[in-house]
């Protein structure tokens, strides 16, 4: 096995993402969820995917968009994220270390519960406008 490193180029972060989408799409709680919405559309998500994390993680700002609203509608609860989290974390940990691997995954936790908590408040609110 190749010797674990930090998150460092555009490469790693692509390596990243395919990883973790490819296992994604093979869950079978994710999966579903994540098919019915992209459909045959896989290569923009996951270049779209690539420039989120690039802009996150290496500073270089190639990522515009409000991926809340992306998500607000989506059927999915407290396990889809747990699940979600949890595929992230092992995949981070299995090709990374350093403070990037560990800050992706305080950024992904955080605006997990920021879509938690928006999607909650869309499910018990539905007839009001909240954008
Ligand atoms: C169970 C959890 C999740 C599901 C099912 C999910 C699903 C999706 C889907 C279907 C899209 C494509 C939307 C579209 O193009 O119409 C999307 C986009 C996106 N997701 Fe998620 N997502 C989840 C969690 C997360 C988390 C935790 C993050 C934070 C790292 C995240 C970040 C993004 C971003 C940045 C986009 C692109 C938004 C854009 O088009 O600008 N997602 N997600």
């Amino acid at each position: 096995m190749t010797e674990r490193h930090d998150i460092l180029s555009l490469d790693d972060v692509k390596k990243l993402v395919d990883t973790f989408y490819t296992r994604v799409r093979g869950d079978e709680l994710l999966g579903p969820v994540f098919q019915e919405q992209i459909q045959d559309n896989w290569a923009r998500h996951l270049d779209i995917m690539y420039r989120f994390w690039q802009t996150i993680l290496l500073g270089e700002l190639t990522y515009q968009g409000s991926p809340g609203s992306k998500h607000i509608t989506l059927p999915i609860g407290e396990e889809h994220f747990e699940r979600w989290l949890s595929i992230f974390y092992q995949t981070i940990d299995e090709l990374f270390t350093g403070e990037k691997a560990a800050e992706a995954k305080w950024r992904a936790e955080r605006m997990a519960e920021m879509f938690h908590s928006k999607i909650e408040y869309y499910k018990q609110n539905k007839s009001r406008t909240i954008l």
